[in-house]
């Protein structure tokens, strides 16, 4: 893992102003109290994930960081999974969420709590403590939940969340299940604040309604006053959820969206967003990020500002190893070290961008294999839209097979031109690739 500086070596005068400048702070209970809370002694916090797909996101990378600058600070995190809330589902704008299985919620749970626990500590004076709300909702009777949990709860008070509040208006409506989840996440904030003095809950800015209705519960039944915080929810140039593209989330998990493809996502980021994402996304320095701000403005061409982002993003996320091999496939795929260099794994992962439309609405790699005419590859893998066009380009020197120029159109794919037995490459002109699987 990259190392994390606490806000004296950042340069900050304390973990607030930290937080503030890093543009990770949205709503808190009170800006003072939360100041001096933090400033103090230690406290416990938490923060949940429900397990609603087999990878957190990056939008769930804002909530991490925030817990990563919490511990480094001193702080008690306490990361919970939602192995009951994940079976009932959060209301959310777009519509009344279909349940999953059992079993794939609880295979979920596991997925999400390894990676939680690459992104904070798990050692020392205040290792992250794992909890899952299915352990004391799971079997909680009915009779025990209304006459222990739903007595504290104003029908008024609910239906005027957020959340609640605009699925009822819209057609659709909401079912009693969704509308009863703020009930579970109020209870959860009771329960960690009766087990561990949990006195803080973070969360993402829509958020706020399930963050209040613990801190309502709270100091119901326990006169206590406790905290909560959000973090903006990040958008991207277009006012869209960052990382959300056509349904596709930017997954943590590099099975499902490899290193190299995030090491892209982050790279192409363009410079009006580089800053803003360097101050959320990763633990430099002020005076580190500052720089870089003056590089945007002095040499935007070199890309510094945005490279640097990426290497710190993919290697906190994925490891150092992983992001230079990112760094290696995103030379090699352009012709600026050689391909033969790659392993299997960060070839693959590096051309895993290059699938076409496999014709049942999927992607696959375009097939081909040794005896195959070189044309009729690159118009399988999607670079051109005929033979004919493909044999323009390569009487016109633009098209490379691994990195070395075509010259003769009738070229066919030998055995050794499969990288690593499997990939060959095309390329036309300088920036558009294809790839082909050995059939
Ligand atoms: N509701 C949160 C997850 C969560 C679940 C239970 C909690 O106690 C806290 C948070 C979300 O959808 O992101």
């Amino acid at each position: 893992m990259t190392t994390v500086t606490d806000f004296k070596e950042a340069g900050f005068d304390s973990l607030f102003d930290e937080l503030k400048w890093r543009g990770l702070i949205a709503q808190c209970t009170d800006e003072d109290e939360l100041k001096q809370l933090l400033q103090g002694q230690p406290v416990t916090y938490y923060c949940g994930f429900d397990p609603t797909a087999a990878s957190l996101h990056v939008g769930n990378l804002v909530q991490l960081l925030n817990m990563r600058h919490l511990q480094a600070a001193g702080h008690h995190p306490i990361a919970l999974v939602g192995g009951a809330t994940g079976l009932i589902g959060d209301p959310r704008q777009s519509g009344e969420r279909t349940l999953n299985p059992k079993e794939t919620v609880a295979a979920w749970a596991q997925e999400l709590k390894s990676q939680i626990g690459r992104f904070l500590q798990t050692e020392g004076s205040n290792p992250v403590r794992f909890v899952s709300n299915y352990e004391w909702t799971g079997s909680m009777s009915v009779i025990d939940f209304l006459r222990d949990v739903g007595k504290n709860f104003r029908m008024g008070t609910m239906l005027a969340k957020d959340t609640v509040a605009r699925r009822l208006n819209s057609e659709e409506g909401i079912s009693f299940t969704e509308f009863s989840y703020q009930v579970l996440q109020g209870n959860d904030f009771l329960e960690l604040f009766d087990r561990y003095q949990c006195v803080l809950q973070l969360g993402g800015n829509d958020q706020w309604g399930n963050l209040t209705s613990g801190l309502d519960l709270i100091r119901k039944v326990r006169g206590k006053a406790v905290q909560v915080m959000t973090s903006p929810l990040i958008t991207d140039a277009q006012g869209k959820k960052f990382g959300k593209s056509e349904g596709n989330a930017v997954w943590l998990n590099p099975d499902m969206f490899s290193p190299y493809r995030f090491y892209q996502f982050w790279f192409n980021q363009a410079d009006n967003q580089v800053v803003k994402l360097l101050k959320t996304f990763t633990f430099l320095s002020k005076a580190e990020i500052e720089r870089l701000e003056q590089e945007v403005e002095n040499n935007p061409g070199a890309r510094e500002a945005q490279r640097v982002l990426a290497w710190e993003v993919t290697s906190f996320v994925h490891g150092e190893q992983a992001a230079q091999g990112a760094v290696d496939a995103s030379g090699a795929l352009f012709g600026r070290g050689a391909l033969s260099d790659l392993d299997e794994q960060t070839l693959a992962g590096a051309l895993q961008g290059l699938k076409v439309d496999d014709g049942k609405g999927g992607r696959a790699f375009a097939r081909a294999q040794a005896g195959d005419r070189l044309v009729d590859a690159a118009v399988q893998a999607g670079l051109f839209s005929s033979v004919s066009e493909a044999r323009k380009t390569i009487k016109s020197g633009g098209v490379y097979m691994n990195n070395e120029r075509v010259s003769d159109f009738g070229q066919t794919l030998q055995e050794g031109d499969f990288l690593q037995g499997r990939f060959v490459l095309v390329r036309r002109g300088k920036k558009a690739l294809g790839a082909l699987e050995r059939q």
